[in-house]
């Protein structure tokens, strides 16, 4: 069988797939069911300084090729994360921290605050595209350079950033290059495609409720934009900043291509949210498979082998 196992940001996982901050990671229960699943690690939903709702229902539409969300960060509260961290390292798996402060100062204290903690990594999210009035960070470079200003400030526990999808060499250059100035371990690529619109003709309405229907668009949709991001990515960063691909994995199939485009790990939404945790084996499997049958003893001889014609 051939090696699944990878590195990433000096951390060790026993696979190649993990969940995704988002679905199915936001109570205690769903995070213990992680830590018995096949999943790589145990991320949790993005947490703010105090516990949230979210947005009003309905918020989130399975479509057929993926869904469009709006979900507007419901969560516990980062404190609650902070305490139940200790009752999750019995899974020997890493435990993944997802961090969305509404501000730079929140997203400095809650980065302060878990220091000391059982996490393993820190994933800073710069991508929330649905708090209502709050644009999504990672497309403002300057505040992009001011936060991570701030939030690197800590040093020892390692940290990464959630990035939203860039379609522009540009864009990937002018946040490659942000990005080497600070001590950034690892980068997540991508967020969902924020502020698209799923019309119904039947009810001539949209099918989500907040912000008049735009919300972020995830699935097999967004895939070719994942890739792309992760391949421009591996290409602009030093191999020393790891990238985990997120963005439409369903199937070793879909695990391989982000293998080839150089991501060190993936991370599974949509397909989670939909699936349950059986997803991770699966697709974990179904990677296996592949590997052997091209011969690849070790996810190292493909990673980044992607074959230009
Ligand atoms: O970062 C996020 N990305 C999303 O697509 N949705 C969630 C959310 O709305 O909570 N957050």
């Amino acid at each position: 069988k051939p090696n699944l196992s990878s590195t990433v940001a000096e951390v060790n996982f026993a696979s190649y797939i993990l969940n995704a901050s988002g679905p199915r990671c936001t109570t205690e229960a769903e995070l213990h069911n992680l830590g018995q699943s096949e999943s790589a690690a145990i991320m949790t939903k993005s947490c703010t300084l105090l516990a949230r709702e979210g947005n009003p229902e309905p918020r989130y539409k399975a479509l057929p090729q993926g869904s469009i969300q709006s979900m507007g960060l419901p969560n516990l509260g980062y404190k609650a994360y902070l305490d139940m961290l200790p009752r999750l390292t019995q899974y020997n798996k890493p435990l993944i921290v997802s961090i969305s402060g509404l501000s730079i100062n929140d997203n400095v204290e809650m980065v302060s605050a878990f220091q000391k903690s059982a996490a393993d990594l820190l994933e800073v999210n710069f991508s929330c595209p649905n708090v209502p009035g709050k644009p999504q960070l990672g497309y403002d470079f300057e505040q992009t350079d001011k936060a991570l200003a701030a939030i690197t400030k800590f040093g020892d526990k390692p940290l990464g950033i959630k990035l939203p999808a860039y379609f522009d060499f540009n864009h990937f250059e002018t946040v490659a290059n942000i990005l080497k100035k600070y001590p950034v371990k690892f980068i997540s690529s991508i967020n969902s495609i924020g502020n698209t619109l799923v019309i119904d003709p039947e009810t001539e309405s949209p099918v989500i409720k907040p912000k008049a229907g735009f919300g972020g668009l995830c699935g097999s949709y967004i895939k070719p934009i994942g890739l792309a991001n992760v391949n421009a990515f591996r290409q602009l960063l030093p191999k020393e900043i790891s990238i985990f691909g997120v963005g439409g994995i369903y199937s070793g199939s879909d695990a391989f291509e982000y293998l080839l485009a150089g991501a060190d790990a993936v991370q599974v939404a949509t397909c989670y949210q939909e699936q349950g945790t059986e997803c991770f084996s699966r697709i974990s499997n179904e990677l296996s498979q592949i590997l052997s049958r091209k011969n690849y003893q070790d996810i190292n001889d493909a990673k980044g082998a992607l074959k230009l014609l």
